[in-house]
């Protein structure tokens, strides 16, 4: 699929140029098909001349009769051939083909995409017609949609069984079909779709008045007669006076679906995303930023790290992937892109879900040197053992591409989550942006409510897991639907095992970082953060002794 990558979908407009040759190619072949079959006809024509004389005396004979028969058999054949073999199915499975260097969307491609706007619609309150218009949060675009677009959007939510979003936009359809000459759209299609949206969303007298009009436009309409007296039916059952059928229709109620996500969390979620949860000063001013310099090589070169929250602790490194750096991971992702899996908590499979629209890939150290002095770099800069990480990760998100709210450690119940692995739970998580999306794609913290717009060449680092071992849930957090711009991040996912000695276990929840590898050396805010103290046993004096 295309819709879930932009990266996928810049090559389609790459590959676009191969068309027309590929075209060209396909009319040669034609053209000498039909030769062929115009030779044909002139050796048919010369040959009835003869046989019409001969044949009847010969069909006397069964053997010659049986030979013309065969004859005529094979010779249809070779003329059914020469009709049927036009190579037009070989040309368009060549087009379809990735291995022609053109890949086409399908009608999936279609759907996702148009599903993918409404999702930017919800997630960032965007009105309808603005977005048919091309607007986008003030800004204008150079394209708009004719009111068949408008059309075809609103039946991929009908398919859906989305009604709320069918009644957006086949009122924006309808609108903008009369406005249109010729208009682009068939108003009866559109009428019956959304007279069948306002019923399924609870208006009946929406219906019935859309279903009239519909009758009065086109008498003939199969189903116009019926519908109307199909929601006349249901009006009166509702005990509405045949008087009142018509009158007092009100503004029709249209009640966004739920989905998966419950409405508290998802309120948060997209608030969020939109950036309207302000971080109370009380906490701002606590954060501060520091160089860490605690590793011999860091003295040469500190990572610049600036702390964007406590509790739990989550920080950022700036400028620790170069551009030419990013530029080569991108390229050797690329072909490896495949759509982003997710993990069933019930049975460890993974599968595609719609809450994670992207594309990502996994690049081995072992394959490339870049990819080595990255997962060397990692080591420096969370102080972790990456022995045991996963190899990074790389994502590029499509249109409207997210991933709703989710921990990236497995909880308690989730127990044959990375199993396999044999490395234990996700202890922390780097997220590298590799791009700043122009607007939207935020990675945002449901739990405790903080949102941090991607900028390039940073990494935002946190731990997944209390010092004891335990899942932090107020690690839960999602990656907000890229509104305009190409979203690419790479994510490392640091495991338990072999950090014994590079995080070891605190005792009670409260034993937290303060900065990053913070091993009880002083806090780097009031001492240059050169040292991290080796962790030793200290055990509590206890009173009773003298
Ligand atoms: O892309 C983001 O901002 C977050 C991605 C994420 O949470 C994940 O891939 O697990
Ligand atoms: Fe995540």
């Amino acid at each position: 699929d295309l819709f879930t990558s932009t990266a996928d979908l810049q090559g389609l407009l790459e590959t676009e140029k191969n068309v027309p040759h590929a075209l060209l190619k396909y009319i040669e072949q034609e053209e000498e098909r039909l030769e062929n079959l115009k030779k044909l006809v002139k050796e048919y024509e010369a040959r009835n001349e003869n046989n019409i004389e001969t044949g009847a005396a010969d069909l006397a004979n069964p053997i010659n009769a049986f030979l013309i028969i065969k004859k005529k058999i094979f010779d249809w054949r070779k003329i059914e051939n020469e009709m049927t073999n036009n190579g037009a199915e070989e040309f368009i499975q060549s087009v379809a083909d990735a291995n022609y260097g053109i890949r086409y969307p399908t009608q999936e491609d279609y759907t996702g995409a148009a599903i993918g706007l409404m999702r930017l619609q919800d997630t960032y309150r965007l009105d309808t017609r603005e977005l048919a218009d091309g607007k986008i949060q003030g800004m204008k675009g150079n394209h708009t949609l004719s009111a068949f677009d408008c059309f075809e959007i609103a039946r991929a939510a009908y398919n859906a069984e989305d009604y709320y979003h069918v009644i957006l936009w086949m009122e924006e359809a309808k609108r903008r079909n009369e406005l249109e000459s010729p208009p682009t759209a068939d108003e009866g299609d559109i009428l019956e779709y959304l007279s069948f949206a306002m019923y399924k969303q609870g208006n009946l007298k929406q219906a019935l008045r859309l279903v009239e009009d519909l009758f009065k436009k086109q008498p003939n309409h199969p189903r116009a007669k019926g519908n109307i007296k199909w929601y006349e039916d249901l009006l009166a059952e509702e005990g509405v006076r045949r008087s009142e059928m018509r009158k007092n229709l009100g503004t029709p109620m249209n009640r966004r679906p739920s989905d998966g996500m419950g409405t508290t969390e998802r309120n948060t979620y997209e608030a969020l995303c939109r950036n309207e949860i302000p971080v109370s000063p009380k906490e701002t001013v606590k954060l501060y930023c520091y160089y860490k310099m605690d590793r011999p090589f860091l003295r040469l070169a500190p990572f610049k790290v600036e702390i964007i929250r406590f509790n739990p602790m989550a920080v950022l490194f700036r400028g620790v992937l170069l551009d030419d750096e990013i530029t080569a991971i991108k390229s050797y992702a690329q072909p490896k892109l495949a759509r982003a899996t997710v993990q069933n908590s019930v049975t460890g499979q993974l599968e595609t879900a719609s809450y994670r629209i992207s594309k990502s890939a996994w690049l081995r150290e072992e394959e490339y040197p870049i990819v080595e002095r990255v997962n060397k770099r990692l080591e420096l800069m969370t102080n972790l053992d990456m022995d045991t990480a996963e190899e990074l990760q790389i994502a590029n998100y499509g249109i409207g591409g997210h991933y709703d709210p989710h921990f990236d450690h497995a909880r308690k119940e989730e127990r044959k989550a990375f199993e396999s692995l044999g490395t234990g739970n996700r202890i922390a998580t780097v997220l590298f942006y590799m791009s700043q999306p122009s607007l939207g794609g935020a990675t945002v913290f449901t739990e405790v409510k903080s949102t941090m717009f991607p900028s390039k060449n940073d990494a935002l680092f946190w731990y997944n897991l209390h010092r004891n071992g335990e899942g932090d849930d107020r690690t839960r957090h999602a990656a907000c639907p890229v509104l305009v711009g190409i979203k690419w991040v790479s994510n490392k996912w640091i495991h338990e095992s072999q950090q014994e000695f590079r995080r070891p276990c605190g005792l009670r929840l409260s034993d937290a970082e303060r900065y990053v590898g913070d091993l009880g050396g002083p806090e780097p805010r009031f001492a240059p953060n050169i040292r991290s103290t080796p962790w030793t046993y200290k055990p509590k004096k206890s009173n009773k002794r003298k």
